[in-house]
Parts: C-alpha cells; structure tokens; sequence
C-alpha cells in the first residue's frame, strides 16, 4: 500500500540539492517495508544500499547485490515511506561498462520502484555515467571516497586522504560528480579534514560517512545504527540502541517458556471461556 505516490509532499532530489549549507541533512539506509514506515518520519532521504547484500543477505561484500535485488528492496522501501527523498544504490556491474549500461539500469530501477534518485559509486571516471542519466531526467546522487564496490581492487576498506595525492584525487572527483550533474554526494571513508574540504570546495550537499560533522549532511547504514549488525561494525558507527540484545533476550525468554510451558498462555488460545471469542 503505496501512501499518496503522487503527491508533492516527498522530498525531491531538487529539495536536497537546495540544502546546501543549511541543517544539516539526515539521510539513514532502510531495505524493508517495516523499517521505511518506521524512519519516514524523520529522515529526510532514505537510500536503499547496496550494503543491504551484507546486511541482510549476508554477502562477504556489496558485490553480491543484484539488480532484481535492489529493485525488490526499492518496491518495500517505497510502499513504506511517503515522505522522505528515496534513492536506490546501483549495484556493481549495472552502470561500469557504459553510459547506455548505466541509462538502462537506472531507467529500470526508476521505473519498477518509482524512487526519487539512483546512486552510483566513481568519481572522475565515472561521470559521462552520471551525465547520462541526468539527461534522462533521472537525479543521481554521487558517491566518492571510499567505495565499497572497489574493495577487491583497493585490498579492504581504506581511508582516503591520507596523502596530497589522495587528497588532489578526491578534490577532482567530486568537481567531476558535480560537473556531471549530480545533486548531492555522498563522502565515505576520508580523513575529516578532507571531507570539510570537499564541502567547501563544491556547490551540492556533501552526505558524510566516516568523515566529518562539517559535511551538509550524514547518513549512516541502519542496522548498524540500531546495534542490529552481527559482524564487526565500522569504527565511525554511533551504536543508538541496542536491538541485538532486545532480539537474543526476548528469543531466550520465548524459549525458556516454550520449554516450561507457561507460553502460550490463556490469552494467546481460543476456549470458549475467552473474551476474543466473542468478537
Ligand atoms: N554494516 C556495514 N556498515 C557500513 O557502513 C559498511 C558496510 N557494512 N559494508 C560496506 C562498507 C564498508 N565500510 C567500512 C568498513 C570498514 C572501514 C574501516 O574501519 N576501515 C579501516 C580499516 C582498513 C583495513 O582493515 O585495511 C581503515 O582504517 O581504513 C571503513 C568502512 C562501510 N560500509
Ligand atoms: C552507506 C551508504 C552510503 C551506502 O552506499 C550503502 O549503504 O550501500
Ligand atoms: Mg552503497
């Protein structure tokens, strides 16, 4: 159950490019219908990464997402949020070989999810991707720094900006992201000062990850956020609650009364002597 697809209440792609320098811009991941109706309230974008290949599906790496994949995930997303600007990742291998690759793809996603944007991992060599889609009429959010799609070839997850090679690399790349169109990027993986650099020296919104409070906006992957991740979390994670210990104590307290019978009790069965009977 879509909520209200056509009104003009959802934030646009245009809405998040207007908040250059202003409150900062929340932004957390979702991949479920649940998560959407919870977060919509008060995010002002949700991104359908492609982390959710690690997170929910447990892949060693996001190289494991598809595009039928986050296409699946973009559909709940959308029936679960009315509000918030919804982006859906471009998964490894959609976008890479070609610019009419790269159209194809996002045409496909936009059109099976109705999101708000698609985003795509690559700086200076990736823009005539991120040109190409725009001239469809489809927002591209950017997506430089650390790029997880490009562990395999950087041999883990690596800070960026250490050294002024680095740092004059990721100053051209996000120039590039927003020659090409782009209405915001995301920073991941860079050293904060670098970050706060980047922010001054482009005109769109820089969404950080691991890189600065001085960024326009923040966004972080969802179930690391709520303690929901079972593998190593990332040093940059803020852990708000702690949703693993809430999941193992209500499945030890449910198997205990499993096992000793005091569950299910006399209101989770139907007799004749119930109230819900009566309904
Ligand atoms: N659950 C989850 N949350 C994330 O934020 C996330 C993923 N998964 N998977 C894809 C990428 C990978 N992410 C990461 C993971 C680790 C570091 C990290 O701590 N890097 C250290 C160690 C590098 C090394 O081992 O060589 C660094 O100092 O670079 C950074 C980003 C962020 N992304
Ligand atoms: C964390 C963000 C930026 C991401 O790309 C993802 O979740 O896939
Ligand atoms: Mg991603």
């Amino acid at each position: 159950m879509t909520r209200d697809p056509s009104a003009d209440s959802r934030i646009s792609a245009e809405d998040i490019r207007r908040r250059k320098g202003g409150v900062p811009i929340v932004c957390l991941t979702a991949y479920t219908y649940p998560i959407a109706r919870l977060l919509d309230p008060h995010v002002d974008l949700l991104l359908v990464g492609d982390s959710v290949a690690m997170v929910l599906h447990g892949h060693a790496t996001t190289l494991g997402a598809s595009l039928e994949m986050m296409i699946a995930h973009g559909q709940a997303v959308m029936r679960g949020s009315a509000r918030a600007c919804v982006v859906v990742d471009m998964p490894a291998g959609s976008y890479e070989a070609s610019p009419a690759q790269a159209v194809a793809a996002a045409r496909r996603i936009v059109k099976e999810t109705g999101c708000q944007a698609v985003k795509l991992e690559g700086g200076v060599d990736m823009a005539s991707r991120i040109a190409a889609i725009v001239t469809e009429g489809i927002p591209v959010m950017g997506h430089i720094g650390l790029q997880p799609q490009s562990v395999e070839k950087d041999g883990g997850y690596r800070i960026k900006g250490r050294t002024q090679d680095n740092i004059a690399a990721l100053l051209s790349d996000a120039e590039a992201v927003e020659e090409a169109g782009a209405f915001s990027v995301v920073i991941e993986g860079t050293m904060e000062a670098v970050a706060a650099k980047l922010t001054r020296h482009i005109s769109i919104p820089t969404i950080g990850i691991g890189a600065s409070a001085d960024c326009d906006g923040q966004i972080l992957v969802i179930d690391d956020m709520v303690g929901m991740t079972v593998d190593r979390v990332p040093k940059f994670v803020k852990e708000y609650a702690d949703l693993r210990g809430v999941i193992a104590d209500a499945a030890a307290r449910y198997a205990a009364e499993v096992r000793n019978r005091a569950f299910p009790g006399p209101d989770h069965v139907f007799t004749t002597a119930s109230a819900k009977d009566k309904t």
